[in-house]
């Protein structure tokens, strides 16, 4: 086996195949985390985002980005147009099981819509801008409204496993040690230096999304509440998780956070959900264990009806965007 090289520990670039890569503007130097704050530039995003648009025949409304597991959240769409991470320049690759790795464009209930199948992860090596450099390459393909969706460990003890819960609000912990998406120099033309985040997730959305839920008679497994973000890899441990109970997460992942605020920075609508494919273990006496073939597992099970979910919701939020275009 060859040595490891110091130099490749927290690049994700060490375990991606080669390709034509256009040189990050370093913007600062490294943060102390050992994440550097590099982010590609407005153009940078742009050439992606026109790389794109030449190969669609349709531009994209709303971006769904599918979360561990729920992959087949794409298979609705119709007139479907993929495109591999790995022919897209400058875009990085997906390294999870459970996410493909593709950009999916087409329609959903007539609706222009862009899916990732596969998101990118802090724990994969990437830095946040990196895991959300889509998202702004949504915003620059024309998306107003972006719905996240993540596969999450239940906290709220009233939650069972093949839950939804929508979310309504997140707690920015690797916030709190100052890595956000958004450290290093603002570019004014996403958004502001100090965007609020205090309606990051649409209430007019969530009640729609309620009503929905009634709709299809699946209100019964249909939550609401407030996600935390870890960097994981590893799950979390006892005293973790009690710690989190005790100040308000109802939900735990290790994804979304970051590409909502990227969202709400550039002013895209935001709708997330989290499936809820475990619940967290708070008491020594329990003998489970998290592992990830259960989450991709509880994925599958609910696929049917979250794809009608999340195509419902497709449906409602597009009238309320051509209300206020
Ligand atoms: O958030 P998504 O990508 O759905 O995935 C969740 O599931 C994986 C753990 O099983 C972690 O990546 C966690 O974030
Ligand atoms: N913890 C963190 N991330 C997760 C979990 C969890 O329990 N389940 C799915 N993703």
């Amino acid at each position: 086996m060859a040595p490891i090289n110091a130099n490749d520990i927290n690049d994700a670039k060490a375990f991606v195949p080669a390709k034509k890569v256009l040189p990050e503007v370093e913007t600062e130097a490294a943060n102390g985390n050992g994440n550097s704050s590099k982010g590609y530039s407005y153009e940078t995003l742009l050439e992606i985002a026109n790389f794109l648009l030449s190969r669609i025949s349709v531009k994209p409304h709303i971006g769904i980005i599918c979360g561990s597991g729920m992959g087949s959240l794409a298979e609705s769409i119709t007139e479907s147009e993929s495109i591999s991470y790995e022919d897209i320049p400058n875009f990085p690759v997906s390294t999870v099981e459970g996410h493909h790795g593709k950009l999916v464009f087409g329609k959903i209930s007539g609706v222009p819509v862009v899916a990732m199948q596969g998101r990118f992860h802090y724990y994969e090596g990437y830095p946040l801008w990196k895991c959300c450099l889509p998202v702004r390459v949504m915003k620059l393909l024309g998306v107003k409204t972006l719905i996240a969706t993540n596969a999450a460990g239940g906290l709220n003890p009233s939650y069972k496993i093949g839950d939804v819960m929508i979310v309504k609000d997140h707690i920015n912990m690797m916030g709190f040690a100052g890595n956000n998406p958004l450290h290093g120099p603002n570019d004014e033309r996403f958004g502001p230096r100090f965007p609020p985040m205090s309606k990051a997730y649409n209430y007019e959305y969530r009640n729609i999304a309620k009503e929905v839920a009634k709709e299809l008679n699946i209100d019964n497994i249909v939550k609401e509440g407030v996600y935390t973000c870890l960097g994981g890899p590893n799950f979390e441990t006892v005293a973790e998780l009690n710690m989190l109970k005790m100040v308000g997460v109802d939900a735990v992942g290790m994804s979304t956070v970051h590409e909502v605020i990227t969202a709400r920075h550039c002013d895209l609508n935001v709708f997330a959900l989290s499936l809820i494919t475990n619940e967290c273990v708070t008491s020594y006496e329990n003998n489970d264990e998290a592992n990830h073939e259960e989450v991709l597992d509880v994925g599958r099970m609910r696929q049917d009806i979250l794809r009608l979910f999340v195509n419902k919701l497709v449906e409602r939020f597009a009238l309320i965007e051509a209300k206020n275009p």
